[in-house]
């Protein structure tokens, strides 16, 4: 249905579009450009009624083609279905990413600062590109030691909230899952002196994070986006404070390289503070929908959560002499191939990524299809990735042993090593890839096979069906979702008066998970 962030989208593109567009005509060597049912409006229109979610649906319609163009008035995306031309982008250097991660500077921090801009903003905005930097400079505070202690204090945190679950008889699993994943990804970023500790704070920032639509069309904001506004200053004043009260010393290493970088480079804490209030979206818009998906997509196939069961029993789980049940993260890891090609396989299956780069300059991709400056280019995963080229006749089905190496399964009979061109987005593309896969991976997984031990879960409607998503979110791939999943939880006879814990052997924390 359409609502105010995505009617507010129009003003986006538009006022987006109307800056990049340099009035190009249509070349010959362009792919070419479809049009809507409607004339001139009718993919604005489309985008306006389902955000993002629209280049999706056109890359399903169109699907015959390997690249097509649609216009959006002001600008044009062009949107490829073909695993070889994405190829073609990821190797082209004049794709890039980073003048899209302006909008973060621009509209999700709202910094106006003329100084602070120049030094911010990318290159092709005319500014240095410290933005772009920082954050490509941050993959090594999420591996090894680094990676190894937010590991340590995440599982410190989960297992007293999962533990908790059992006092409830029943529950909204998304909302569950989503002030798990927040209270323990904050402590574990930002420390002990975590500002999201306070709960009127941690769902100011998802109110901020649900309506960035509205931040982001900046149409008359004191109007339209008083909800996001108001919480990102409630936030920011947060920041401030732990900040000035030295919460930074006993962050994360991810937290403390940004608060160095940042002030190092002269800008102001106030500013500082609100270049940080869109930092928890990167750790907790995708991690909170999959965690759900994963448990949801899990509970529905008893069968499938009776073999996992199994094998995590079997592969990752210790007693202690004095009856604590230990559940290893490496073992997980390691020894339970069939919980991680899950969950890959969830991912797989649940995203609606599609990674997006702008085009700085003309560029021809594979030899034959001009891409004109100034537009951006789209690369939807829920077509390319379920592409029977890719994946086999068996892309449209759900297949758990999908990603064990060397393993044939009923749907899959071929036992080829499962890393594909082009077939596994949800982690993005090369040469951008996220870094914080690990650490998601850890915390998910963990959370899912101490849940599936020790809990029994049914829905209170009695039947597996999907709760209302959230398609238009412009932050999150990972299908959030926007109603609620009310279900009952049960504890296992077997576990009844069980204490719980985790291990976490250092440099044990890499999952080896495909990548695009
Ligand atoms: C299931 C959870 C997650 C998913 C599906 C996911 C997905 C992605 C994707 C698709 C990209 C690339 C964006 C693009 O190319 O357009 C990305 C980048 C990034 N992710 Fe994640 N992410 C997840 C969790 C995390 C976590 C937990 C962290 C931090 C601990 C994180 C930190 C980052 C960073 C810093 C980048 C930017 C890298 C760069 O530009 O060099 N992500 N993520």
């Amino acid at each position: 249905m359409l609502d105010l962030s995505q009617a507010l989208l129009l003003g986006l593109v538009a006022a987006a579009g109307y800056i990049m567009y340099r009035g190009s005509r249509h070349d010959p060597r362009e792919p070419p450009i479809l049009s809507n049912r409607i004339p001139i409006v009718g993919h604005m229109l489309g985008m306006m009624w389902y955000g993002v979610g629209y280049w999706t649906m056109q890359a399903k319609q169109k699907a015959s083609y390997s690249i097509f163009g649609i216009d959006l008035l002001f600008t044009k995306i062009y949107i490829i279905t073909s695993p070889e031309l994405m190829q073609s982008v990821q190797r082209s250097k004049s794709l890039s990413l980073d003048p899209l991660l302006d909008l973060a500077v621009l509209r999700f921090s709202g910094i106006t600062n003329k100084q602070t801009l120049d030094l911010m903003l990318d290159a092709s905005s005319g500014g240095q590109g410290f933005a772009q930097k920082l954050m490509h400079a941050l993959a090594p505070t999420m591996i090894g030691k680094s990676l190894d202690q937010m590991n340590i204090r995440m599982v410190r945190f989960m297992t007293p909230l999962i533990d908790e679950l059992g006092d409830k008889s029943s529950v909204d699993l998304y909302k569950w899952c989503r002030d798990a994943i927040t209270d323990a990804s904050n402590d574990t970023m930002f420390g002990p002196m975590n500002p999201f500790k306070d709960k009127e704070l941690s769902d100011a920032f998802w109110d901020y994070e649900n309506n960035l639509g509205a931040l982001v069309a900046n149409a008359l904001p004191w109007l339209t986006a008083r909800k996001p506004l108001k919480a990102r200053e409630k936030i920011a004043a947060a920041i401030l404070k732990y900040h000035q009260s030295g919460g930074v010393e006993q962050a994360s290493e991810l937290v403390k390289l940004r608060h160095t970088s940042i002030l190092g480079a002269g800008i102001s804490p106030e500013e500082y503070a609100l270049l940080e209030t869109p930092l928890p979206t990167g750790f907790l818009s995708n991690t909170v929908p999959a965690a759900f998906w994963s448990l949801y997509d899990i509970y529905c196939r008893p069968e499938l959560l009776n073999d996992l069961r199994k094998e995590v029993e079997l592969n990752a789980l210790s007693i202690r002499t004095n009856g604590t049940h230990i559940i290893d993260i490496g073992a997980l890891r390691g020894r339970c191939p069939l919980l991680l090609s899950t969950f890959q396989e969830i991912l797989r299956t649940r995203t609606m990524s599609s990674p997006t780069r702008y085009v700085t300059q003309d560029t021809l991709i594979a030899d034959k299809y001009l891409l004109k400056a100034a537009s951006l280019v789209t690369m939807p995963s829920i077509e390319m990735g379920k592409q029977p080229e890719v994946w086999g006749e068996t892309a449209n089905v759900f297949d758990a042993q999908r990603f064990m190496k060397g393993v044939a399964s009923e749907t899959r009979p071929s036992e080829r090593e499962p890393r594909r061109l082009g077939g596994f987005m949800t982690f993005g593309v090369s040469p951008t890839i996220c870094p914080g896969r690990h650490f998601a991976s850890s915390e998910i997984l963990g959370m899912v096979a101490t849940m599936i031990l020790q809990y029994d879960i049914s829905p209170v409607c009695g039947t597996w069906e999907e709760p209302e998503k959230f398609l238009s979110s412009l932050v999150s791939i990972m299908t959030p979702v926007r109603g609620a999943f009310p279900v009952n939880v049960k504890r296992r006879r077997q576990y009844e008066d069980t204490k719980w814990d985790f291990h976490v052997e250092e440099g044990k924390g890499q999952f080896p998970l495909v990548i695009g």
